[in-house]
């Protein structure tokens, strides 16, 4: 609200020029009340909330950097001969694109650097998207109300990676040409549309003259504004919604315990931005990333050897390079089915990402907001299903540089790639199993401290003979930490007959229902925290040490 035109300070002479400027401000923007209902917000303290903001200031690092490639790259596929400053390669036939990433990196004053740091940038922005979401994800912070959040946190993901995957295409080395051709390939195992696809992105056949062209405006301006678009989105939900906090004395469901935004939290953020971008430029100045200088210009009938995508297509490649060669031949008419069913699997490894808070929230039947976040202990088939998915992951980018292992470790390519294909069945199962075991493992030490406080490893002889481990009671806070959980029934179908005696149908989906709700909230799925009774009962000192 501006008050300025009739405020007795008038009297006193002009205000302060930061004042005025602000004033001005105000009548136009509204800032004051803007800022009066914003600037307090409380943010709460945790290191891993800071991931999040390792992806936004990645992404600002990214947009600056790609600015200033923009205005000496040449998206074109023209042929040039090279007469730049790099010897090997002189009098070399090469496209524009590839030249002029040459230039970038030889000729350009502080050229390689920018380069650098925006490919170091995309690795760590896309890591850091990848931890930040398995933050979100075992520690249930997906749940209402911020469902809409992780999706747009999943466009993101998916945006991200394609943007990256366009990126990593515009130099037209060997390598990203390599990349290319690898896509053409997948769109043409599609059945019946997969060549009119192909001619349609490529301009005829494949590479044309192209695609360098459309990549460039997919990459600078199309993925990167819908993303802007998204991320804005992103922090206003986060807003919005206040951020969740872990439990802890004086922290409940319906208030958060933190940093004022202003001034604490905005200097605390202002400084990480600098730490990120100075690592990021360390890291850029150290190890050489994307040195197509030695890659060479892309030839259609050329592969260089120890070919990998970016990590975050790493397993899309493993799919593809583990399924075997098979092949069905109908009608004239071929279906690859070895690039079809990995191109089809792909989807689906993401779309489990996207659909997984849908899923949580159907078997539980839990409508009520949650702001409080969970210890992934404390939702064991949760984490146990994050985990199988990072093992089926994980196991599909082994198999997307099975060259590299193979050469590095000295195994057989074959031995790599069977391995990967009985882990990717066989690994989410017993990933699964284990980090259940370990999470009611934990879930009863908690108890245990609890009941029986902290092992000190102080050893005691008691007058007797008896060694005992003295044991130290833990504080209230501690207490309140370890016990503040809730803990749900599994959700039943019910009495079948009703009291007439009349049967009820069940639903396959019911049972369903009640079969996943037992997996997660079963006797087998948690231990009963401590009661009180058993507390007081303990510690009155009955019968304990
Ligand atoms: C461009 C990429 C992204 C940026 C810049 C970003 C930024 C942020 C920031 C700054 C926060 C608050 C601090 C924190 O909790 O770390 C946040 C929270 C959140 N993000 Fe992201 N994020 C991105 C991608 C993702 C992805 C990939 C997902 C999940 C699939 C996701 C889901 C969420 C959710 C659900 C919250 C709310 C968490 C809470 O309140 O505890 N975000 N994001
Ligand atoms: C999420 C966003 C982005 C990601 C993940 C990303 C990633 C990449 C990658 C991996 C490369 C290959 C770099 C190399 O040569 O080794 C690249 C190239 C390039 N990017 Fe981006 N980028 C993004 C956004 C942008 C934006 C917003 C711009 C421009 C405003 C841009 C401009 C460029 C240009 C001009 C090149 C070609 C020059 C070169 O390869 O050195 N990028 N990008």
């Amino acid at each position: 609200m501006s008050t300025a035109a009739n405020e007795p300070s008038r009297s006193r002479g002009k205000a302060p020029a930061g004042e005025r400027v602000a004033d001005w401000a105000d009548g136009r923007l509204g800032i004051y009340s803007l800022a009066k209902a914003n600037m307090r917000k409380i943010f709460p303290d945790h290191w891993s909330f800071m991931l999040g903001e390792v992806c936004l200031y990645s992404f600002i690092i990214i947009i600056l950097t790609g600015v200033y490639l923009t205005l000496f790259f040449h998206p074109s596929m023209a042929e040039v001969e090279y007469h730049g400053s790099y010897v090997p390669l002189q009098g070399q036939m090469m496209s524009e694109a590839y030249a002029s990433t040459l230039d970038i990196s030889f000729d350009v004053r502080g050229g390689l650097l920018i380069r650098q740091i925006h490919h170091w940038a995309a690795l760590i922005f896309l890591a850091g998207m990848f931890v930040h979401m398995m933050r979100v994800f075992f520690t249930g912070a997906f749940r209402k109300p911020r469902e809409v959040n992780w999706l747009f946190g999943f466009l993101l993901l998916v945006l991200g990676m394609f943007t990256g995957f366009t990126g990593y295409s515009l130099p037209d080395d060997l390598l990203s040409g390599t990349g290319i051709r690898f896509m053409e390939g997948a769109i043409l195992s599609v059945p019946i549309v997969g060549t009119y696809i192909s001619f349609f992105l490529f301009g005829g056949e494949f590479p044309g003259h192209d695609f360098v062209s459309r990549f460039y405006s997919i990459h600078i301006l199309l993925l990167p504004g819908i993303m802007l678009g998204l991320l804005v989105g992103h922090l206003i939900l986060v807003f919005y919604h206040k951020h969740t906090q872990f439990a802890g004395p004086g922290k409940t469901n319906k208030n958060v315990v933190g940093m004022p935004l202003l001034p604490v939290y905005t200097a605390k953020a202002g400084g990480f931005f600098f730490l990120v971008f100075g690592v990021i430029s360390v890291v850029s100045a150290i190890a050489t990333i994307n040195p197509i200088w030695a890659i060479g210009p892309y030839r259609p009938d050329q592969v260089s050897t120890g070919a990998q995508p970016d990590w975050y297509m790493g397993f899309s490649e493993g799919l593809i390079r583990v399924m075997p060669g098979w092949e069905i031949n109908a009608w004239g008419h071929t279906l690859v089915l070895g690039v079809f069913v990995p191109l089809l699997i792909f989807p689906l490894v993401l779309a489990a990402i996207a659909v997984y808070p849908f899923i949580e929230s159907w078997v539980t039947g839990d409508k009520r907001e949650h702001h409080i976040l969970d210890r992934p202990r404390n939702a064991p088939t949760r984490t146990a299903f994050g985990v199988a998915w990072l093992t089926v992951y994980f196991v599909l980018l082994i198999g997307g540089g099975n060259d590299l292992w193979a050469t590095h470790f000295h195994l057989s390519i074959n031995a790599i790639t069977w391995f990967v294909r009985i882990a990717f069945f066989v690994g989410p199962v017993v990933a699964f199993i284990a980090t259940k075991r370990i999470c009611l493992g934990l879930q009863r030490r908690d108890k245990d401290k609890v009941l029986h406080g902290r092992e000190s490893g102080i050893i005691k002889r008691l007058p007797h003979g008896e060694f005992i481990e003295v044991h130290e009671p833990l504080s209230q806070e501690q207490l309140h930490t370890l016990t503040a959980h809730e803990q749900y029934q599994p959700a039943e179908i019910g009495p079948t007959v009703d009291e007439n005696g009349v049967e009820r149908k069940v639903s396959g989906t019911q049972k369903l229902r009640a079969k996943l709700s037992e997996s997660y909230y079963g006797e087998e799925s948690q231990i009963p925290k401590p009661t009180v009774e058993e507390y007081k009962e303990i510690t009155s000192g009955h019968g304990h040490h």
